[in-house]
């Protein structure tokens, strides 16, 4: 069957998708990098090149930088080879994939060790004297900062959150608040509300970020979400969809695939319509709530581990 090979864009323009508090935040940050000793960026690892925010590394190259593609339980261990590989290509290597939600915390535990190691290698320059480390935790919305501090306490200071999470990008709103994770060595990080680059030209990838959940649903459509990430699963062949929803084929139209999601969770609505032979009651497939439901199930893993670069 052949399939979509490119994503129609409807003349949509992907700039009004950004919220103009974040060109703010990325001044904040760097206002308070002189008291910080490494910058832990986070990012999800379905988007390894795309979406990263280029003011990262830009702006606050100045420290020793790490890497952490968080949300590794949702790629296989074969793309996480090839990324390191595509990574080091580009002279980046100091990188972890991580997992927040896994209970024993493996891929977590790597990274004191890790910003120590980076810290001890380059001067500290007027922190030289500064007993305890400061680590700032950076990165686009909802990619799992909040997460990564609050599996670092739970590691090391066997302490709960420090930090709020949410399913919604945009949930770490103060700008900037320390928090302790680690007693020994004593480690410091910097929260840092989630920061976009604030434009984002190309269409692509913006919707790449919006399928991930970083940018608010709302303002991009939970349709037009979906129909990208039918768009890319066919494009990958990966159709385990069909399966999940009991569909009776793989297909690229995406009313068709929420009609049968809709259908198949009993989530229809009964509306009367007027015809020749009188009034009818129909019963119509709850779009909006199948819509979700695609989005909800890929990002929690349920439609197979996909790469999206
Ligand atoms: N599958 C998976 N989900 C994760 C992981 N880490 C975090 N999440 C989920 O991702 C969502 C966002 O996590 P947060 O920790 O709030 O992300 P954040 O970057 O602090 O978000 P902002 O406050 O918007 O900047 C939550 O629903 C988390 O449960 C992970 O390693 N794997």
């Amino acid at each position: 069957m052949a399939f979509r090979t490119a994503f129609n864009s409807r003349g949509r323009s992907v700039n009004s998708w950004f919220p103009r508090h974040m060109a703010r935040g990325v001044l904040a940050i760097k206002g308070k990098l002189r008291n910080v000793d490494c910058v832990v960026e986070v990012h999800d690892a379905r988007i390894p090149h795309s979406g990263r925010n280029p003011l990262f590394k830009e702006e606050l190259d100045v420290r020793p930088h790490l890497l952490l593609l968080n949300k590794a339980d949702l790629i296989s261990v074969d793309d996480q080879h090839k990324i390191l590989d595509e990574l080091a290509e580009k002279s980046e290597t100091n990188v972890i994939f991580t997992d927040c939600l896994q209970q024993e915390h493996h891929s977590v535990k790597q990274v004191v060790p890790a910003v120590c190691k980076l810290i001890h290698s380059a001067p500290r320059h007027h922190r030289e004297e500064a007993y305890d480390y400061s680590v700032m935790v950076v990165g686009i919305p909802n990619v799992g900062k909040s997460s990564l501090i609050n599996a670092l306490r739970r590691i090391n200071l066997n302490k709960g959150k420090g930090s709020l999470v949410g399913a919604t990008p945009g949930i770490t709103k103060s700008v900037l608040t320390r928090i302790r994770v680690c007693d020994d060595p004593p480690i410091s990080v910097l929260d840092t509300p989630g920061v976009m680059k604030p434009q984002i030209d190309i269409f692509d990838v913006g919707m790449k970020l919006a399928t991930c959940g970083t940018i608010l649903d709302h303002l991009v459509g939970e349709d037009m979400i979906a129909d990208y990430l039918l768009f890319v699963l066919n494009k990958c062949r990966n159709f385990k969809y069909v399966e999940h929803y009991d569909l009776p084929a793989a297909s690229d139209d995406i009313w068709l695939v929420l009609k049968h999601i809709a259908v198949h969770m009993g989530k229809t609505q009964k509306v009367k319509a007027l015809t020749g032979v009188g009034k009818i009651t129909m019963h119509r497939p709850d779009y909006n709530f199948a819509a979700n439901e695609f989005l909800r199930s890929f990002r929690s893993g349920l439609l197979g581990k996909v790469v999206l670069d």
